[in-house]
């Protein structure tokens, strides 16, 4: 490459310098983008900032995102992401350089991984390029101190822009990257008027016939006593069709990040947070995530147990199919198989982790499922293959994609139809897929936008959350983590379903699960904590919780 010229490489060493590697520390570019303790982030934020940088330039000079959270974490962690042009996550085929650049452990080394990577993928330093990085972060009391460090990576790359958006839900930041690039407007004041006001056009579509007379009962919405609840409160006045109570809400003195709280321990430990107890029997809950882009429902069950039920993410991606099927059958129904108004390529994506009985219902409703291995950017990039396509984790993050191309069609169909048959079962159904290609968050999954779509729909169907929840039961499942010396020496396949390393693993589990009725099990090292997780699903809680004990230890035999 041309020299980058002696202000970049000063440049570059005085960041590296600023933020030295400690001997021993490690970072690395994981699925949810560098973890740890808060305190301790700052080499691997600056770095992350100064990639941040050099992906714009690459992309001549396209926003790019940074947020710094470390989402469902205990509060002192934190964490740094990057968020790619599309409003997606950072292309992988950058973590490899990601991780080389936050270990670099000298000024001159991490000057000489930039000048080559640069080298390699024909960027161009100092020559007039551009590069803007969107920043945000989360509630944590280390994110502030981040951001800054962030500021420093990102002006690190000379003639770099750090624009500073505040306090924000990570899916917002996707939201503003993803709608800059687009030309679109993309302020925060933005993103709450097209989910508020497509949430309200969405109830606007609902048929006198159809939905419920009732009065809309009250949702509980758990804040994780993050971001997500603050932003909740912000739009309330907006919703005035709901009637929404916010717990662990976020605001000074309510409680701890993500303590007993939140869609990660609402879903990993099925009792209900904390603020919640007998008093909310019965009552539709919901709960977000400490960066409010996991959502899950619940309800507690009795006022003599903390247990819940819970609606995971696997039920709220079936109601979405539901709905959105639906939709597409009327604007249809006039129509032959193969001359349809509007041909649609559905495609529903999952992980191993989804409940046997939500595949099995998507599969019965004549669907074709396919699975990726764990891990947003895997199941996100699936989705992008299909008119529309949907992904979810059973954790609760997720969402629904659309083409451009299907969007235009629908757009023409609509105003087709406003021309000649305004007002019809067809026009209705097709501005309410309109509608729901506003409300739903494209660039990621969302808490926010989430909720506000299950809202709609089930005031659109008149369901309560039993009737929801009744769309079928989920096989009882468990989840165990095994420590091992090395997570890495498990090589799986097949989405992560079966082991292919070491050999002879396989078939042990094989062997254990061929001793239940509908056994399921699969083990597969984190991307995120040093463990190997262990799924199993069986027909009782008892057979469940055995299998997966059963297998952890056979885990921890062959492995130590
Ligand atoms: C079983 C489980 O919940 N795994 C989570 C967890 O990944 P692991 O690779 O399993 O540590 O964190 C990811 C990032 O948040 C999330 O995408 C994923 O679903
Ligand atoms: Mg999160």
């Amino acid at each position: 490459m041309a020299d980058p010229g002696g202000e970049q490489r000063a440049a570059l060493l005085v960041a590296a310098s600023l933020f030295p590697v400690p001997d021993g520390v490690h970072f690395s570019y994981g699925t949810a983008g560098f973890r740890a303790e808060g305190s301790t982030m700052a080499p691997a934020v600056c770095r992350a900032g100064i990639v941040a940088a050099l992906r714009s330039v690459k992309l001549g000079g396209a926003a790019v995102g940074m947020v710094i959270t470390a989402s469902h974490n205990p509060v002192d962690d934190n964490g740094v992401k990057i968020v790619d042009a599309d409003g997606g996550m950072m292309s992988r085929a950058w973590e490899p350089f990601s991780d080389a650049l936050a270990n670099a452990p000298t000024p001159d080394a991490l000057l000489q991984l930039v000048l080559q990577f640069a080298k390699d993928e024909g960027i161009t330093l100092g020559e007039g390029h551009s590069a803007q990085v969107f920043l945000a972060r989360d509630t944590r009391p280390t994110g502030e101190y981040l951001l800054d460090v962030a500021t420093k990576g990102i002006n690190a790359i000379v003639d770099s822009v750090a624009l500073d958006m505040g306090i924000l839900t990570t899916p917002q930041l996707h939201w503003m990257v993803r709608n800059k690039n687009r030309g679109l407007k993309s302020s925060e004041v933005d993103y709450f008027t097209q989910i508020t006001e497509s949430f309200r056009h969405l109830l606007e579509l609902i048929p006198d016939d159809k939905g419920s007379d009732k009065p809309i009962e009250k949702l509980i919405v758990d804040g994780a006593n993050g971001i997500g609840g603050l932003k909740l409160e912000e739009i309330k006045p907006k919703l005035a069709s709901l009637d929404i109570v916010v717990r662990n809400s976020g605001k000074e003195g309510e409680g701890i990040l993500n303590e007993r709280c939140g869609a990660d321990f609402v879903q990993k430990e099925k009792v209900h947070p904390a603020g919640f107890g007998p008093n909310d029997v019965g009552v539709r809950c919901a709960s977000f995530d400490g960066d409010a882009d996991r959502l899950v429902y619940f309800r507690i069950a009795s006022p003599s147990s903390t247990m819940i039920d819970l609606v995971d993410g696997d039920k709220i991606l079936s109601l979405f199919v539901l709905f959105i099927r639906e939709q597409l059958d009327i604007v249809n129904e006039k129509d032959s198989e193969d001359n349809k108004v509007l041909p649609t390529r559905f495609g529903v994506v999952q992980t191993a982790y989804a409940n046997g009985a939500s595949t099995e219902f998507l599969k019965n409703l004549g669907l074709k499922v396919v699975f990726t291995s764990t891990g947003v950017k895997y199941l996100h990039k699936k989705a992008l293959e299909y008119d529309i396509g949907i992904y979810f984790e059973a954790n609760g993050h997720g969402t629904v994609l659309f083409t451009d191309e299907f969007v235009s069609r629908l757009e023409s169909l609509t105003s087709e139809f406003s021309s000649k048959a305004a007002g019809s079962t067809q026009h209705e159904a097709a501005l309410r897929l309109l509608a729901t290609t506003q409300l739903i968050n494209q660039a990621v999954g969302d808490a926010l936008s989430g909720m506000l779509l299950v809202e709609a729909i089930l005031q659109h169907k008149g369901w309560s959350l039993q009737n929801w929840s009744d769309l079928y039961t989920d096989l009882p499942s468990k989840q165990l983590k095994v420590k091992v010396k090395d997570r890495t020496s498990i090589v799986t396949t097949d989405a992560e379903r079966k082991v292919f390393q070491p050999s002879g693993l396989q078939e042990l589990i094989d062997r254990e699960v061929g001793n239940y009725s509908q056994g399921r099990c699969f083990v597969r090292p984190s991307g995120t904590e040093d463990v190997v997780r262990v799924y199993a699903e069986a027909s009782t809680v008892e057979a469940a919780d055995s299998l997966a004990k059963s297998v952890a230890q056979l885990v921890e035999r062959i492995l130590g």
